[in-house]
């Protein structure tokens, strides 16, 4: 069952349903995706940062519920045998002040969010040595592989068309990735700013100072959507706070004792084992992205301490 179908109940969606934001967001528009996908997980998404207020009765306990992420002590928790790490993820999300999120926004203002970004970034393409491209102006076929090696996005995502997330597609969205592919920012997806680095190997500090760099530039040029108790705010509630995720992509094969405890630690509800290729993948060909629950209000200096004790060395 849901998050929202656990706590919206009679009650409370007749006490929500004459509400609306400054921007005229109502509960219909946040609660869209998960009335018509009952199997989403958590099944809503917020059009823009006020909806957190105005509906905070909805919110409150999604983000509680997240917050009580199980963490058992660091001794039960390294399992994952280094050797077996293919690749270190993090990726950061961001939202800009003073617009709407993505399931709120016009063309105009996903263009002008766009062009920020663009802006921004400007000065890290140079120094990295990469591209800027708009997603519109990327061919088809390059676009499926780049999607499929995670370095762009596309609209397949179920969940975001039904929070729409995509309208107006390809209007506004843009990436930008570095020759050497570690680090790709994506522009009006599920929210307005994604910073991803990936590392060989089990490396999480190096990747983390990639993105604390990278995150400074940019904030130095950005005002981000920060709200004073809750932290970043997102289009998901899971990614509120540091708005930060990290995992690795593990080898399964390589060292089959890893296996058994993983699924332990993933079926107490600590870890999160996906496919290789991205959130909703399929887990084949032996390779899975690990990375905890654990996410909201928590800083990013514990998720990755979490993420150290997880793999030893990393
Ligand atoms: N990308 C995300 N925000 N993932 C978490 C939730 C995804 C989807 N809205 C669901 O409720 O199942």
């Amino acid at each position: 069952m849901s998050l929202l179908h656990r706590y919206l109940d009679d009650a409370l969606r007749a006490g929500l349903s004459g509400r609306a934001t400054s921007a005229g967001v109502r509960l219909e528009d946040v609660i869209r995706s998960g009335t018509r996908h009952p199997d989403s997980s958590v099944g809503v998404y917020a059009p823009d940062a006020d909806s957190y207020d105005v509906f905070r009765e909805l919110f409150e306990p999604i983000l509680a519920h997240f917050r009580a992420c199980p963490l058992p002590p660091g001794s039960e928790l390294a399992c994952v045998n280094p050797a077996a790490v293919v690749s270190t993820r993090i990726r950061v999300a961001r939202n800009l002040a003073g617009h709407a999120f993505p399931a709120g926004m016009s063309p105009a203002e996903r263009l002008a969010v766009e062009a920020k970004i663009v802006r921004a970034c400007g000065t890290l393409a140079v120094d990295t040595g990469g591209w800027i491209r708009k997603i519109g102006d990327i061919p088809r076929l390059s676009l499926g592989s780049m999607v499929a090696r995670r370095l762009a996005f596309g609209r397949d995502d179920k969940y975001m068309e039904a929070a729409d997330i995509y309208a107006d597609w390809p209007v506004g969205r843009s990436v930008l990735n570095t020759r050497n592919r570690q680090l790709s920012v994506w522009i009006n997806e599920e929210d307005h700013l994604r910073v991803a680095v990936v590392l060989p190997g089990a490396r999480v500090s190096a990747c983390a100072d990639v993105v604390s760099t990278v995150m400074a530039a940019l904030s130095a040029q950005l005002d981000f959507c920060v709200d004073a108790s809750l932290g970043h705010l997102t289009s998901c509630p899971s990614n509120v706070g540091s708005g930060m995720r990290a995992s690795y992509m593990v080898d399964m094969r390589m060292d089959t004792s890893q296996q058994p405890r993983l699924e332990a630690l993933e079926s107490a509800g600590v870890v999160q084992i996906r496919g290789a290729w991205g959130e909703h993948s399929a887990r084949a060909g032996g390779l899975a992205d690990v990375g905890f629950r654990r996410r909201v209000g928590a800083p990013e200096a514990a998720l990755l301490h979490d993420m150290r004790l997880l793999c030893a060395g990393a």
